[in-house]
């Protein structure tokens, strides 16, 4: 027997040790897991269990502890990047980008005091009903209205004190779309192809780059204000004014582009959810009524905060996330290898009936009885670990600013939720669902 046939005892199982489906040669399973990737993952799970190969650089996880092991092991062994940075070459320019970045978002967090969320409560709350009443009776789609009430909300945070804040908002929702139509497009799989769709975002968001520059050389003038911060990019320039301007455009663009879409896709799935809950409309309504800077305050909306955690249950806004290892790691008992990419699925994890009771049931009320609906690390609508969403907090608050925008004077006229059909591209979102919302004085005078 030749030696190299001898299986070597004391070499650790590898990626290609992990079982999946045979697929072919080179592409793996790639091809079918694109066509449905939801359908491949619930097919695949109960035969190959909580690692399965999908290709020979690709694995997905099912398991709570080891998704909780590779985000939290993030920015040491696996890298967050995604389809606007994959290859080589982004990959390195966001390892070297970390440092700042992590720096970055520590000041951000410091943007969630009292003072900023108070202003951001009373201006948002008076633009989202001015740009609720903009869209009064008038058939629209519901992603495109949600995205557009919740980005309004994410931008007033981040720059809502400054005097271009519409053209500010006019320029992320630009490239917001353009951005979502590159990671939801075929074009950046073959590097060689024409690509000018992801041209086309490159040159809106150096755009909004350079609108950026001029807000934050503006704010660095002002610089010391004497007065407490406004919004978030005033708090990130107290405490980082002497960090390199690209660093605060950079921490500024990348938080209103990168909130958009995950809102905007929660309202949309809480306003489905509601017409077909009515009667959360009405508890809503009645939390809703209490003061507007309570909404700080969770435990006085808890009816509205469990309907919210049940619709971020169910439908993820980040449905299938990933993290690529950025050296030779082990991961369950295998050695993956560096580049290796893997995926794994809030919104399979949130169905996982190993995690959580009568997970297909749609039910505010799990959260509603003082302990934690579901077995530890089984929650992740915001992501986990270093990297988790650094909105995690202020997403809700601006959910509730939207509902009650919309609740307080409109009626909702949506269609039933088992019609919305789910597209699940880079965004979890309802595909092409009409809505309208008509003034709740109106319908009653109709009703007369
Ligand atoms: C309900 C609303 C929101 C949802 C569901 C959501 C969800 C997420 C998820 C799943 C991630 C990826 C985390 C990971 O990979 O572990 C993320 C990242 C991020 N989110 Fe949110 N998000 C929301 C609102 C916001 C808001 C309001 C902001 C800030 C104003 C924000 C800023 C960001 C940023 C900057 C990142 C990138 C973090 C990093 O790469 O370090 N998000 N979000």
């Amino acid at each position: 027997m030749f030696s190299f046939f001898k299986k070597d005892k004391n070499k650790l199982p590898s990626i290609f040790d992990i079982p999946g489906p045979k697929g072919k040669f080179l592409i793996g399973d790639a091809m079918r897991f694109d066509e449905d990737p939801v359908g491949w993952m619930l097919e695949t799970k109960p035969e190959f269990g909580d690692m399965v190969r999908l290709d020979s650089e690709t694995v997905v996880i099912h398991d709570a502890g080891l998704i909780e092991k590779v985000c939290s092991e993030t920015n040491e062994d696996y890298i967050l990047d995604n389809a606007m940075t994959a290859g080589k070459h982004g990959r390195k320019k966001l390892i070297d980008g970390i440092a700042e970045w992590m720096q970055s978002r520590k000041y951000l967090g410091k943007a969630l005091n009292r003072h900023v969320l108070t202003q951001h409560i009373g201006r948002a709350g008076v633009s989202l009903e001015r740009e609720v009443d903009k869209r009064s009776d008038q058939e629209q789609d519901l992603f495109d209205a949600s995205q557009n009430l919740l980005g309004c909300a994410v931008a007033d945070f981040v720059v809502g004190a400054d005097p271009e804040f519409k053209r500010i908002f006019d320029a992320v929702e630009e490239v917001f779309w353009a951005s979502l139509n590159v990671t939801d497009s075929e074009e950046t799989r073959l590097p060689w192809m024409p690509r000018p769709i992801a041209k086309r975002a490159e040159r809106l968001n150096k755009e909004l780059v350079e609108l950026l520059h001029q807000v934050v050389k503006r704010r660095l003038a002002e610089y010391p204000r004497n007065e407490a911060p406004r919004d978030a990019l005033d708090q990130l320039i107290e405490g980082m004014h002497d960090a390199p301007e690209e660093q605060l455009v950079a921490a500024v663009r990348l938080m209103m582009v990168t909130a958009h879409g995950p809102s905007g896709s929660i309202f949309s799935w809480c306003l489905l959810r509601l017409a077909e809950h009515p009667e959360y409309i009405e508890k809503i309504r009645e939390e809703m009524d209490r003061d507007a800077k309570d909404i700080l305050i969770p435990s006085k909306f808890p009816n509205t905060h469990a309907f919210l955690k049940e619709t971020m249950r169910m439908h993820p806004s980040n449905w299938l996330m990933g993290r690529t290892a950025q050296r030779d790691t082990m991961l369950g008992g295998y050695l993956i290898p560096e580049d290796c990419r893997i995926l794994f699925s809030p919104f399979v994890l949130h169905r996982d009936e190993r995690y959580w009771d009568r997970p297909e049931e749609f039910d505010p009320e799990r959260w509603l009885t003082g302990k934690a609906p579901h077995k530890e690390n089984a929650y992740i609508p915001f992501g986990s670990g270093p990297r988790i969403c650094p909105g995690a907090l202020l997403g809700p608050i601006q959910l509730m600013l939207g509902l009650r925008a919309l609740l307080s004077r409109y009626e909702l006229i949506l269609p039933p939720l088992e019609t919305a059909l789910p597209m699940h591209s880079t965004l979890l979102r309802p595909d092409n669902v009409k809505c309208r919302w008509v003034l709740r004085e109106n319908l009653q005078k109709q009703a007369v």
